[in-house]
């Protein structure tokens, strides 16, 4: 399975990801934001986490006019698969590859801590390593992690099971606990935990391998 990983300047999480899914078998390409092309047979683009560009204007803003981004939206529109961590997941709404925005915390704080998540779908190949209903923990990093979308579209993202991950003790105001989504083909996931700061017991929690061992196989026969 052969994966691309983009970097911004400001990207911070983009070689733990990587570490990530070399450890559950991925070929990993890291990309920078001034390259206008993927590397060609990709199964898997991840946009990873960290203050792209400073997170000037707003999180992941600019980050989704750059060269590389171009061509991250039109692997996502030729049925790519696209994984967005944290300010990768807030890339991905100014993309429009996945629907809502991601506001300042409802407390206005930056929160570092492990959080839990239950899984709520496993209708993707994103979520194979878990149970549905399972519930995991892994943490989180950011100022603007509070998930926003109207009535109708929240309605609708939970009519058609995309809603992947939900908190347990909203820590940040998003709406109906949502923590990550799928999109409407389910091959985009925009997440704000990160599963890459929990897969090795040095980082004092493991639930996060799953996730990478359970993509990277479900993408490797997809
Ligand atoms: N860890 C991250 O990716 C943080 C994303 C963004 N910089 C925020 O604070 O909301």
């Amino acid at each position: 399975m052969k994966a691309a990983v983009t970097v911004f300047p400001g990207s911070n999480c983009d070689r733990d990801i990587a570490v990530a899914l070399r450890r559950a078998g991925a070929e990993v390409t890291m990309v920078w934001h001034k390259e206008d092309r993927l590397p060609d047979g990709i199964d898997l683009v991840a946009v990873p986490g960290g203050f792209s560009y400073g997170d000037y204007l707003r999180c992941g803003a600019i980050a989704a006019q750059s060269p590389i981004a171009r061509a991250v939206s039109d692997h996502a529109v030729r049925g790519g698969y696209v994984l967005g961590v944290c300010n990768g997941f807030q890339v991905l709404t100014e993309l429009k590859l996945l629907p809502g925005a991601l506001l300042r915390n409802a407390g206005l704080k930056y929160i570092c801590r492990t959080v839990t998540l239950r899984v709520e779908s496993q209708d993707n190949l994103f979520a194979r390593g878990y149970a549905l209903g399972q519930r995991i923990e892994i943490p989180i990093a950011h100022h603007d992690g509070n998930y926003y979308a109207d009535g109708a579209t929240l309605d609708r993202l939970e009519g058609e099971g995309r809603v992947a991950f939900r908190y347990l003790g909203n820590p940040n105001g998003s709406q109906r606990d949502i923590a990550g989504i799928l999109s409407e083909n389910g091959r985009v996931l925009g997440m704000m935990p990160h599963p890459e700061r929990a897969a090795d017991p040095g980082h004092g929690g493991t639930d996060g391998a799953a996730f990478f061992d359970g993509m990277v196989t479900a993408l490797a026969h997809a």
